[in-house]
């Protein structure tokens, strides 16, 4: 299972990738990871605060997030010191992603 399928499948966090098709799920997966790489397809942090502003993202829906990424990585057989590298660039991310008003 990829990234996003397991992102689709959670209960937590399916619901925000309900109406969005494939192709736009691959192109979505291979943004956030070159966001947080810096590569070539990366956006600047306030493109990435505007785009989930309005999505209404809580921390629980971040934490399965990170979470999935963790697992998916372990799955293809990153090692966990690179993991843990991994969730470090995502956690700086948490404050422009998540809802202000989110619990
Ligand atoms: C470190 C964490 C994250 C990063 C780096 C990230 C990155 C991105 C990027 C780069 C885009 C595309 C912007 C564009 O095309 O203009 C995007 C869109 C989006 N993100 Fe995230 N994201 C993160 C976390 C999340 C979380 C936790 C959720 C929901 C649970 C989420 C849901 C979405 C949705 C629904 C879109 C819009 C997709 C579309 O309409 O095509 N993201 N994200």
């Amino acid at each position: 299972m990829t990234f996003y399928e397991m992102a689709l499948d959670s209960d937590q966090i399916g619901g925000h990738f309900e109406d969005i098709d494939m192709p736009r799920l691959i192109d979505h997966q291979t943004k956030f990871v070159s966001s947080l790489v810096g590569g070539p397809a990366s956006f600047s942090d306030e493109r990435i605060e505007a785009v989930h502003r309005n999505l209404n993202i809580s921390h629980a829906d971040f934490d399965e997030m990170a979470e999935l990424f963790a697992e998916a990585l372990s799955m293809h057989g990153m090692e966990d010191g690179h993991i843990k590298i991994a969730l470090n660039a995502i956690e700086s991310k948490r404050s422009i992603i998540v809802a202000r008003d989110a619990a």
